[in-house]
């Protein structure tokens, strides 16, 4: 039984229009499913847990990362099985996991793909994510990007908000405590993550293995703009991380204190929040994959 959970505005209403595609797909497979929408944001994890705790044995996304999130958070402790069906406008989880776009062949992953457990983390014992939580300059572009959404998709949503905000960012001062280790930074870029992909594609933590269970950490202290320019066309290879002024780290635990509250991305999602503590945890998802 697969629980299909549509977020009718995830890719900019593209999750809605595949609807009448995920019937006549299921109706021809002849296995049993509903489909849940939800009303408001947030109600994902509600409709996604009771889905879980009455039985469904896949609970899948149907959506982007904001989806994705709020079916792991809603089937978190549960039986239920992650599905994703990758209609949303970034869609990085599913892209690390190489999870198809075409509707029917996304599906037949929810029906006959495997069931790969990997590591998700937490934030302030709060919130599981399993992708990539981030501040600095990453998160004041995801905060222009919403307004970007409307009018373009895919990466360049991301791009244009970010020439935007290039020129206006000023660094803050964090203290940082990763494991044993301190240190204290002025933030043009942190990531710290289990996946890889962030803002549509950008490969932001390129070593980051769902399976090792160690957060990825990324830090670009306070850079020159020249230099910050040079860096970032390099992030869509993931190959910055070769550049010495990007510091790379593996941590189980990662503590960030800023001076005041600050933007924070959790799979694309944007909070604001002055500490933030983040957790691996082992072995925390359970995903229906290739
Ligand atoms: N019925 C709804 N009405 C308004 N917002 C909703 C509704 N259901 C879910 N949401 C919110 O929509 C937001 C965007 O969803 P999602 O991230 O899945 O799509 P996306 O932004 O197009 O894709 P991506 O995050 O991969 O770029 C999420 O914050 C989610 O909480």
């Amino acid at each position: 039984m697969i629980a299909f959970i549509v977020n009718p505005v995830a890719g900019g209403g593209r999750a809605y229009r595949k609807i009448p595609e995920i019937r006549r797909i299921m109706k021809k497979k002849l296995i049993d499913y509903k489909i849940f929408i939800t009303k408001y944001a947030g109600e994902g994890k509600i409709l996604a847990r009771k889905a879980a705790l009455s039985g469904f044995k896949v609970v899948a996304a149907v959506g982007g990362d904001g989806t994705v999130l709020e079916v792991v958070n809603g089937i978190k402790g549960t039986q239920a099985v992650l599905g994703i069906i990758p209609v949303g406008t970034g869609n990085d989880f599913a892209r690390f996991f190489h999870i198809p776009k075409k509707l029917e062949k996304a599906i037949d992953v929810l029906i006959m793909g495997n069931i790969k457990i990997i590591d998700g983390a937490v934030i302030n014992d709060i919130l599981t994510f399993g992708n990539i939580t981030s501040t600095g300059i990453a998160s004041e572009t995801a905060a222009m990007a919403v307004r970007f959404k409307k009018f373009l998709s895919g990466i360049w949503v991301y791009l244009s908000a970010l020439l935007n905000v290039l020129f206006k960012y000023k660094p803050y001062s964090v203290k940082i405590k990763m494991d044993d280790k301190e240190l204290n930074r002025e933030i043009t870029i942190f990531a710290a993550g289990v996946l890889s992909y962030y803002g549509g594609g950008l490969k932001l933590l390129p070593g980051a293995d769902p399976n090792d269970g160690y957060l990825d950490v990324m830090i670009v202290d306070k850079i020159s703009k020249i230099k910050l320019l040079v860096l970032l066309p390099l992030v869509l290879f993931g190959t910055h991380t070769k550049l010495k002024i990007v510091e790379v780290y593996r941590a189980k635990k990662v503590e960030i204190e800023a001076d005041r509250e600050v933007p924070v991305t959790v799979d694309g999602e944007i909070l604001y929040i002055k500490n933030l503590e983040i957790k691996v945890e082992k072995d925390a998802i359970k995903l229906c994959t290739l």
